[in-house]
């Protein structure tokens, strides 16, 4: 890998306490090397793991064993240079659009003037320049989000951690969103882990796919793409590249079902 490592997981495990006093493995010996910069998508069936993996890296929760780096300091908890965007946005619905992304610098220490500049900045390139007085409740689904994305890019995260923040979303919304994301992206550099179910979505978002498989969570492939970005989604070579991802995941899915013996 080119770029310096930014993330390092080594023989990262993590058992829950299951009923019946027993454990269950949601990750076990998982090693993985992210770059500075790099833009990664997490893939797999549910239950393999992929939001435990988000967790343990944003630091919400400590792995039964292996050691987590970030910039080669053990991740101990949530830090403020590590930001993470959720599937329900998590706006303060008493603040308006500006008054969240204001909240976010000024309590993390940035100084009025400068929090009001970066904040329009940054609603104005998810195109929210309109409704910085707007309350949440008056926003739709894809505007809320895109208020989350403002919010948390505009602290300028290290690194950003996405865990299915589209999913609620509709298609068309969906695409722009995708958009929106990598452009910021090109702009700013953070490294970003994004969970997805959508294989399209990872493959045109991802510099690398990581298809994790269930029982236990691990990692069972990792597929580079090599797409100039944005890619076009109809193109031969995107169609390559997501014919590939499915039948690894097809894979994944009949062994996580016990039928492994059937060819795909
Ligand atoms: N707090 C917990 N206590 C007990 N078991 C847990 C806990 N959190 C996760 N698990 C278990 O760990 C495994 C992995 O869960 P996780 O939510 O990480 O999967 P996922 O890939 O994100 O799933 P999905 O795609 O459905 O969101 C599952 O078997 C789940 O039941």
């Amino acid at each position: 890998m080119s770029r310096p490592v930014k993330i390092n997981l080594q023989g990262v495990e993590k058992r829950f306490p299951a009923s019946g006093g027993k454990e269950i493995t949601a990750l076990q010996r998982l090693d993985l090397e992210i770059g500075a910069g790099e833009f990664i998508c997490l893939v797999g069936p549910s239950g393999c793991g992929k939001t435990t993996l988000i967790n343990l890296m944003a630091g919400f929760d400590r792995p039964s064993s292996g050691s987590i780096t970030i910039d080669g300091q053990p991740v101990t908890g949530p830090d403020p240079d590590h930001i993470m965007i959720f599937q329900d946005y998590g706006l303060f619905p008493w603040r308006t659009v500006l008054g969240n992304v204001l909240f976010a610098l000024q309590s993390r220490g940035v100084g009025k003037k400068e929090a009001q500049e970066r904040a329009t900045e940054y609603l104005k390139l998810v195109g929210l320049s309109s409704f910085l007085q707007s309350f949440p409740h008056q926003l739709s689904g894809g505007m809320k989000q895109r208020v989350a994305i403002a919010r948390a890019l505009a602290v300028e995260p290290s690194v950003l951690f996405m865990d299915e923040p589209f999913a609620a979303l509709d298609a068309f919304t969906r695409l722009r969103l995708q958009d929106e994301v990598l452009r910021l992206w090109e702009e700013k550099r953070p490294t970003v882990i994004f969970v997805t179910h959508d294989l399209d979505e990872a493959i045109y978002l991802g510099g690398r796919v990581i298809l994790m498989a269930p029982d236990p969570g691990r990692v069972s492939k990792i597929l580079p793409v090599y797409l100039p970005r944005p890619c076009d989604r109809t193109s031969e070579e995107f169609a390559t590249y997501r014919r590939e991802l499915f039948e690894e995941f097809h894979l994944v899915h009949r062994e996580a079902a016990g039928e492994a013996a059937y060819s795909i």
